[in-house]
């Protein structure tokens, strides 16, 4: 049975508590192994480590040698991708496609970006005249915020607890990260690979545990952390945003969202089909940038909705151990018992079911009966103001609407609490250009999905978040700013 420790000031070490908790298997259902969870003196510990480091080696480092570092970082994860793949798709049930194509190699690319851009990034200098006729240089200075910590999410552990890491460290910052309690085995793993390539000890620090009064609560109330990002759900960003409060911890939030896509009547319809099976249906519809709602101009959207459920209808279920499967598991039983809920107030508000609605049925005897699968769903039929088309299921669903008119569907994909993303699917050009920029959202794609280049701003409105990251746009978060005005 596999054990996860405490990762602090370079060490591994079990809970001052002794206490642990179960990972389960997504895809069997079985416990897969021990965590250890981190109380107050755990935390207490990692948060004196992360301040050591700062005042240390890593705060005395030259930018240079820090970025130097984290390239090395960077090769190192690329050299261990097999274990870190391994590591992420037996907790979360990943298709190993999925883990391969992208959750690991972002999670290199998540350190080089940073450290690339921060070597060639300098500051803002405005000269002054001033009434002596001398004048005065303004020089923008950076420095790190300190230490932060990084409450990472279970869809996509890696990519996302690199994400934040990755710009933390380059900007000088030193780190603690609660993993979710669903993906304790990146995280962990990464902190030997720290070790490797010389990250000094305390740079990186890593303490599980999971909900009230618990390794992440206290995390985000300690006064030694000066800055908290998190992705997840709205209700527990909402949450951290009040524990944050005494002391004004600054925050940076990726959240929830219920994104549409629009598929105009002189969309591509392959294109329309390829990218919405990606964003309705990969990694389970576990991904905050995901699709819930469609919406089709009227004259295609017959061969839309035949087309797509097609499409859903040919997926192949099944755990990383699973060849040839292309969509998993749900994260756990209590995930899975939402997503079912939703399912079941989709009939009970009268729903169309195009495809799907329940569990699938496998063979008597068979792995996947003991793991959290659910069926790829297609609804139509219901208003706009239905729970369905409002609130995040976060699961393989989506619900297809008809509309007539781009005022109309604007209207449609607008009306909504979230922020985080869009799709529009149009050979049109300036359409896409003229409804793209009427979307109340931070990313929007066009004949696209999830393409993601790290230097753009990334990052929802409204209830989707607070803050982008991604680029330079990192700093605003991750640095602190000094004006310094030279009288000349
Ligand atoms: O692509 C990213 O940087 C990112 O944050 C993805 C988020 C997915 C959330 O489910």
């Amino acid at each position: 049975m596999t054990t996860h420790k405490l990762f602090i000031d370079g060490e591994y070490r079990a809970a001052q508590s002794g206490k642990t908790f179960d990972k389960i298997s997504p895809s069997t259902g079985e416990k897969i192994a021990d965590v250890h969870e981190a109380l107050t003196e755990d935390v207490n510990d990692a948060v004196e480590a992360a301040q050591a480091a700062l005042k240390g080696p890593w705060g005395k480092m030259p930018k240079a040698q820090r970025c130097d570092l984290l390239m090395k970082l960077a090769d190192a994860i690329d050299a261990r991708k097999a274990d870190f793949m391994e590591a992420e798709v037996q907790d979360t049930g990943h298709t190993r496609g999925f883990a391969e194509k992208v959750e690991i190699p972002r999670g290199a690319a998540n350190f080089r970006i940073f450290a690339e851009m921060l070597k060639n990034t300098g500051g803002e200098y405005f000269h002054m005249d001033t009434p002596d006729g001398t004048g005065a240089a303004n020089l923008e200075l950076h420095r790190p915020k300190g230490v932060i910590g990084v409450i990472s999410p279970w869809n996509a552990p890696f990519l996302l607890m690199t994400w934040k890491v990755g710009p933390a460290l380059a900007c000088g910052n030193t780190v603690v990260v609660k993993p979710s309690e669903e993906s304790p085995a990146t995280a962990t793993l990464l902190g030997e690979v720290m070790n490797e390539v010389g990250i000094p000890k305390g740079v990186y620090n890593v303490i599980h545990g999971f909900g009230p009064d618990s390794a992440g609560e206290l995390l985000t109330q300690h006064p030694g952390v000066d800055g908290i990002t998190f992705t997840g759900e709205t209700r527990t960003g909402e949450a951290i945003m009040k524990q944050a409060a005494v002391g004004l911890r600054d925050v940076s939030f990726e959240l929830g969202g219920k994104n549409p896509a629009i598929v105009f009547a002189d969309a591509d319809m392959d294109k329309a089909i390829e990218v919405t099976m990606r964003s309705c249906f990969a990694n389970t519809g576990q991904v905050c940038l995901g699709t819930e709602r469609i919406y089709v101009e009227r004259p295609v959207f017959d061969e839309f909705v035949s087309r797509l459920k097609a499409g859903a209808e040919a997926l192949i279920q099944g755990g990383p151990d699973t060849d040839g499967a292309t969509i998993g598991p749900l994260i756990s039983a209590e995930h899975r018992e939402k997503v079912l809920s939703y399912y079941k107030k989709a009939a009970d508000l009268g729903a169309q079911i195009i495809t799907g609605g329940g569990v699938p049925d496998f063979p008597e005897g068979d792995y996947r009966n003991g793991g959290f699968f659910v069926e790829p769903t297609i609804w139509t039929g219901l208003p706009e103001d239905s729970p369905i088309v409002r609130e995040e299921i976060f699961g393989p669903c989506c619900h297809i609407q008809p509309f007539d008119s781009e005022d109309e569907v604007i209207a449609m994909a607008n009306d909504t609490n979230y922020g985080l993303s869009a799709t529009i699917l149009t050979e049109n050009l300036s359409r896409a250009h003229r409804v793209g920029g009427q979307m109340e959202a931070g990313l929007v794609w066009v004949n696209s999905w999830f393409l993601r280049d790290l230097r753009t701003a990334f990052g929802g409105s409204k209830s989707s978040g607070i803050g982008r990251e991604g680029g330079v746009h990192s700093l605003e978060f991750y640095t602190e700013r000094t004006n310094l005005c030279l009288k000349l």
